[in-house]
């Protein structure tokens, strides 16, 4: 079906963009940390049309400069570290990615978005949402504070994309009710706070119920050692990316 899709759009090259539903374009004046790109486009990145139209449908006429440093390689599945502050797009930075990489057939955990707190865990699940709307994609969000058995349930249904804080996660995954042996995609958003003494241990042992060939991707406001420990810790194949007026 999704393949009947893509092959029928894909005769409409022209066309397809004309039936979004774009939203009016923000006029608000924008700093360089959001415009100073280097001139890629979206439809430059090689991203399934239902991908596309998400973003497009979000608003965004083209990637910010994370984006645009980060998506083409986080395609090519390396390993990332990216450093951008907050509100440059860095969310969708890496949603895009992990999003391409999933196959909406298959009734598997493909990516897991690990995030410090709920707030942001409900914010990155909305991006995936509003991003993949056209994909038929199955987001779902944990943080504890709910009962283990309403996320037991839910994941009876498939879920594509799990969101949510550590603990809770390995608290699932432990339990075998989260199965992560097929997630190829492995995000911290926040990485400096993942890396916290706190969490460490528990992304350790996250890490470890993913195949062995996963994508793992570190977005960080901030890079303190412990980021630097941590890859250095897991692979020497970590690609840094730093956003050219990211903060220091
Ligand atoms: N390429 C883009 N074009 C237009 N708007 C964008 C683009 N990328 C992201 N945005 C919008 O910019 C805002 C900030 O993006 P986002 O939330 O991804 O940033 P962030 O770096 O993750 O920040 P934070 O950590 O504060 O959430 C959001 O409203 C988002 O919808």
């Amino acid at each position: 079906m999704a393949q009947q899709v893509r092959s029928s759009s894909s005769h409409n090259d022209s066309s397809w963009k004309s039936t979004l539903n774009i939203p009016t374009k923000d006029d608000r004046p924008q700093t360089d940390d959001v415009l100073a790109t280097k001139g890629l486009e979206f439809e430059d990145m090689h991203l399934k049309r239902e991908l596309l139209m998400g973003i497009f449908e979000a608003g965004f006429e083209r990637p910010s400069p994370i984006q645009e440093e980060a998506i083409p390689i986080a395609l090519t599945k390396r390993d990332v570290l990216a450093r951008a502050k907050n509100g440059t797009g860095k969310t969708a930075a890496f949603v895009i990615p992990s999003l391409q990489q999933i196959d909406t057939n298959k009734p598997k955990i493909q990516a897991l978005l690990l995030v410090p707190t709920r707030e942001l865990a409900l914010q990155t699940a909305q991006v995936c949402k509003i991003l993949g709307k056209h994909m038929q994609l199955n987001v779902m969000v944990t943080t504890g504070g709910t009962t283990l058995k309403d996320d037991i349930i839910r994941l009876s249904d498939p879920v594509h994309v799990l969101v949510g804080t550590p603990g809770r996660i390995l608290d699932l995954v432990g339990k075998n009710v989260a199965d992560l042996s097929e997630c190829p995609v492995f995000v911290m958003d926040e990485a400096d706070k993942l890396l916290s003494p706190e969490f460490a241990p528990v992304m350790e042992q996250l890490l470890s119920y993913l195949p062995k060939d996963r994508q793992v991707m570190l977005f960080s406001a901030t890079f303190p050692l412990i980021v630097k420990d941590f890859k250095a810790s897991l692979t020497t194949s970590f690609l840094l990316l730093f956003s050219s007026l990211s903060a220091s």
